[in-house]
């Protein structure tokens, strides 16, 4: 089969930059309407699965502390069987970038039945399914994404949600207007330093590549703000690799997962800052006694040949912006020195077999 045409997962990572750069542009207008809605709200309720709900997680500390809101996330198929609405809940939202996945649909639809609340949907197709269940519907600005493994409406998805909650922080005068100008420079910064982070993470894959090809278990520890991140590693490593591979919280890492390291096993750790940063580097102290393939991915200057240091100024809840990249690069270029040809496509029966889409995914 004649492959050469198929766009891959490193298409759409080339494309981050001018992405983010036109969401960027496109600020306050694309996510005005949800600052319309949400600047009077407290207390939300987050739908959402798979990278979506990993990109949630990934915005979330973030606009807590700017919008000084309470975000309640959580996997819409589990909470339409067996989970109630809080009665403190003020706002609803459901985010697929396909615009397809029934369970997050399910979950609007419920919503609509049992409360008067308002509902918003985040999708990169507004034309799909998960409008007609929302009052509002948020372009996340991606465009098509015709690769499964998604990677830019990924990053679309935090960029937009982040953006959502800093234009609601505007509104509802938990920022200045300077706040909310720096925070958008920042982002400008971050936004530059995408090329870069492709080319140290390249670097850092050719240095590592053997080991990283026969590799029996990945894991990777993050705190934080970093949660959404490590747990988006999983699923992008879970989906490409197809090799064990575990997103878990520092501590929760000390309760038990510790004790299955050994010598063969890669844990990679996300430095981001602040104050818990220390107990990470703890950690890996700790266990790189015990296994010489501890990695590190930092904002700050790589310390050794088995850190990728981005060298960027960034608080720790915009760090998630950036920190998925490298991930994104190593899932493809791992699986593919594994000989794993990801523009094969595998078991595509699957959403419409089990209805967890409404549809087939028009992928290339
Ligand atoms: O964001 P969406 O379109 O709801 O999809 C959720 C998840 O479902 C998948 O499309 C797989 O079914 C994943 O790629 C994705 O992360």
């Amino acid at each position: 089969m004649n492959l050469d045409w198929k766009p891959t997962m490193m298409t759409y990572i080339h494309e981050e930059e001018a992405m983010s750069r036109s969401i960027l542009a496109a600020y306050p207008d694309n996510v005005e309407a949800f600052a319309a809605t949400a600047w009077t709200k407290a207390d939300w309720l987050v739908l959402a699965t798979g990278s979506s709900i990993n990109a949630a997680l990934s915005a979330k500390s973030f606009i807590e502390r700017l919008a000084g809101v309470r975000i309640d996330i959580r996997e819409p198929f589990h909470f339409s069987n067996y989970e109630s609405f809080s009665p403190y809940t003020d706002l609803v939202v459901g985010i697929s970038q396909s615009g397809q996945s029934t369970s997050t649909i399910g979950a609007l639809e419920r919503a609509r039945q049992e409360t008067e609340l308002t509902t918003i949907a985040f999708t990169s197709n507004v034309n799909a399914e998960i409008s007609a269940a929302a009052d509002v519907t948020i372009d996340i600005g991606c465009g098509q994404e015709r690769v499964g493994f998604v990677t830019k409406g990924f990053l679309a998805t935090v960029f937009t949600l982040m953006l959502a909650g800093l234009r609601t922080a505007a509104v509802n005068g938990m920022i200045t207007q300077e706040k909310e100008q720096e925070i958008l420079r920042q982002f400008e910064r971050a936004i530059d330093a995408i090329p870069l982070t492709i080319v140290k993470t390249e670097q850092f894959f050719d240095r590592h590549q053997d080991d990283f090809v026969n590799a029996p278990r990945f894991t990777a520890i993050g705190y934080g703000p970093a949660y959404g991140t490590i747990k988006e590693f999983e699923t992008k490593f879970c989906e490409t690799v197809r090799m064990p591979s575990q997103g878990i919280e520092l501590e929760a890492f000390m309760h038990g997962p510790y004790l299955e390291v050994n010598p063969e096993h890669r844990i990679f750790f996300l430095e981001i800052g602040g104050r818990i940063q220390e107990r990470l580097e703890l950690l890996r102290d700790y266990e790189s006694k015990y296994t010489n393939y501890t990695y590190t991915l930092s904002l700050t200057r790589p310390s050794d040949e088995r850190t990728i240091g981005l060298e960027l100024e960034l608080t720790e809840e915009m760090a998630p912006f950036i920190m998925i990249i490298p991930f994104q690069i190593l899932a493809h270029h791992i699986a593919t020195a594994k000989g794993i040809e990801l523009r094969n496509r595998i078991y595509t029966d699957f959403g419409v077999a089990m209805k967890s889409k409404t549809k087939p995914g028009d992928y290339a």
